[in-house]
């Protein structure tokens, strides 16, 4: 491997996770005082401190304290990065405060990093707290765990002590999904076992914590097979030479890219060969490692924009729409709620995406699954399903933190309100790609439209319907009618008249519309679409893809419905001899924004149809 990879095993990203009493902050004073990564001015300041109160030691988490208020001015999530440097690594520690933002801190700051500190104290032992921070620990990924116990100088260095606590942990740990646990004792204050070795500890025959991190083997936790490339930008540099190169830039988000490589590209499917690859700096470069920033060239032109993915043709990530995943929701003054909807970001596709369903939420301190809840409300950590807009390129967190994790944002407020885990595609969905036409809309000898007519029942949207199927097709214009009677014979056959049903209902046949619409039909559907939110789903789904969509309001009052009644549907409903029928015991919904809307005053549907025509421009 080369020099560029190997560079990555030099840096260690660390988290903390305890709270001040426990010696936190302390303890990472004592890391950058005896690594002498403290600025000497620093250190002068804090000796001066606490000479003055008459300490026996200089009290370091004057330090991280200090750094702590000057932050506090204006940085929302309270995380705080520290960088030192031994001859052996460099680190980066993510510090979260154990205070009430706890969980929101500790998923910012820890959700890359490789090994998490935490901190027992020896008086106390394993607390609530604890298996907080090591159940947020495993939940995160983090590979490498060390328990320090800390504070030996008050327990007479007492090795039964230490063993005792470590015993209690290792059994909670086994609930958890924890690779690599490392128990040190520790006085923070004193500077036992931090940087040096403890002499009043001669029972502890393992490493002292900063040379454990030194140590810590963490090449082999980086995902080496698995090759991601998230597209961030698409670049058009203008050569002189007057052609038009174009690359595209992203961060590696897994395994290796190497120049020749045959790669695909999603969610379009389409494949091509990498002919050039740049580095950071600009240079070209043979290959593309896991947290490179880089730009592609490759052979073939193919259409693509930022929040795809380029990847191997025979390793693929998911490519879906639904999605299962843990999160922990960050706002404190809105809820999660199923149904809600959110801007997504996963990698660097942003899409619109819904909270499908809640399963569970999850107590962090017993790890009792609720299965009831209603709602995920701040710092709450909860297992949800997702429905997205757009398809979305995933992995497994499990399998790769970058192109596993999410973030939800709240669409008015443009605040992140949700961090996410993916634990699996929803599984009906799995390993389904985008599979590209050769066939492009100009080649088809018709533009299509969906002609979308909503009312309640009688209201005429079936007499519309039929007479503007007949006149497009007089004119030689595919069109297709898809009426809501004749669609619950097939395609819908398995649907009933409840809420759930009829959105379903609404969504199979927008999507069946789009699909006429997109072949260069003109689709006419002739459905109650009692629902504001479906019928604006089935637009939103129509301009994703640059389909023209004209929703129709076929105002008929209801009493003009019932006096109709054509079917006889309306005194049956009356009598109670059927549910939940639209007007009467289900809502509807009227539209708030059509491009047109009918009353019985326009007249009859033969001239209705050619006003709409006209009106259109169809
Ligand atoms: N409970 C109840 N409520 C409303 N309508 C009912 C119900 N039961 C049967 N029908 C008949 O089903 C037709 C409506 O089906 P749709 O698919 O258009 O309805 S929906 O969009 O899912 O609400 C509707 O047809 P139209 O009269 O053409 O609208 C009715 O004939
Ligand atoms: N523009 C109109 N003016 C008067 N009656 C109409 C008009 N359009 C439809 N009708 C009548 O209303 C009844 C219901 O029409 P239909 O098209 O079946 O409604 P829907 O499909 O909305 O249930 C039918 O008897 C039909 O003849």
């Amino acid at each position: 491997m080369d020099g560029d990879h190997r560079g990555a095993t030099e840096l260690l990203r660390l988290a903390t996770a305890g709270s001040v009493d426990d010696g936190k902050s302390t303890l990472i004073g004592r890391l950058l005082y005896d690594s002498k990564a403290i600025f000497a001015d620093q250190l002068e300041a804090i000796e001066r401190t606490s000479a003055a109160r008459g300490d026996e030691y200089a009290d370091l988490a004057l330090l991280t304290d200090g750094l702590r208020a000057e932050r506090e001015q204006g940085i929302t999530i309270d995380v705080a990065y520290r960088y030192f440097a031994t001859p052996k690594r460099k680190f980066i520690i993510a510090d979260t405060p154990g205070h009430t933002q706890y969980t929101r801190n500790m998923v910012t700051g820890a959700s890359t990093a490789d090994l998490a500190i935490i901190l027992i104290d020896a008086r106390k032992g394993v607390l609530e707290q604890t298996r907080r921070h090591a159940f947020l620990s495993s939940l995160l990924g983090i590979p490498h765990l060390t328990v320090c116990v800390n504070k030996m100088d008050l327990v007479d260095w007492s090795q039964e002590r230490f063993d005792e606590i470590c015993a209690e942990f290792v059994e909670f740990a086994a609930k958890l999904n924890v690779a690599d646990v490392t128990f040190i004792p520790i006085s923070a204050l004193r500077g036992d076992n931090v940087v040096e070795s403890s002499s009043a500890m001669p029972w502890y025959e393992g490493r002292p914590l900063l040379s454990h991190l030194e140590n810590v083997y963490i090449a082999s936790d980086r995902n080496l097979i698995d090759a991601r490339l998230p597209v961030q930008y698409v670049i058009r540099p203008q050569r002189s030479d007057g052609l038009d190169h174009r690359a595209y830039a992203g961060t590696v988000a897994g395994g290796v890219f190497t120049k020749g490589d045959e790669i695909v590209v999603l969610p379009s499917g389409f494949s091509t060969t990498i002919t050039a690859i740049w580095g950071p700096g600009g240079q070209t470069v043979d290959e593309a490692f896991a947290s490179m920033a880089v730009s592609v060239e490759l052979a073939d032109e193919i259409d693509i924009v930022r929040g795809d993915m380029l990847a191997r043709p025979n390793n693929r990530p998911y490519v879906g729409r639904d999605i299962d995943a843990m999160v922990c929701w960050f706002a404190e003054d809105a809820e999660l709620r199923p149904h809600n909807r959110y801007q997504m970001l996963c990698g660097t596709r942003l899409t619109r995406a819904q909270i499908s369903g809640l399963n569970y939420r999850l107590d962090v301190n017993t790890l009792h699954r609720d299965e009831q809840a209603d709602g995920l409300s701040l710092n709450e950590i909860g297992r949800i399903t997702l429905h997205t807009q757009e398809p979305v390129m995933f992995d497994s967190y499990r399998r790769n933190r970058d192109t596993g994790s999410f973030i939800l944002i709240d669409e008015a407020t443009n605040r992140t309100v949700a961090a996410g885990m993916i634990t699996a595609p929803v599984s009906h969905d799995s390993h389904v790609v985008w599979q590209a036409s050769k066939v492009s809309r100009e080649h088809r000898p018709h533009r299509g439209a969906t002609i979308w007519l909503t009312g309640l029942s009688g209201s005429g949207k079936s007499s519309l319907a039929v007479e503007l199927e007949r006149r497009f097709v007089a004119e030689g214009r595919p069109a297709y009618l898809m009426d809501g009677d004749n669609l619950r014979h097939g395609l819908n056959s398995d649907l009933g008249f409840s809420d759930d049903d009829r959105r379903e209902n609404i969504r199979r046949t927008s999507e069946v519309a789009a699909l006429f619409a997109d072949s260069g039909a003109v689709a006419i559907v002739s459905l109650i679409s009692p629902f504001a939110e479906e019928r604006r789903r089935a637009r939103e789904i129509h301009a994703e893809r640059g389909l023209p969509f004209y929703e129709i309001f076929i105002d008929t009052p209801l009493e003009e419905c019932e006096r109709r009644d054509p079917k006889g549907l309306y005194r049956r409903a009356r009598r109670g001899e059927i549910g939940q029928f639209t007007g009467i015991d289900s809502p509807y919904e009227r539209p708030e924004d059509p491009e047109l809307v009918i009353t019985p005053a326009d007249g009859a549907p033969a001239e209705v149809a050619d006003m709409v025509i006209r009106n259109l421009g169809l």
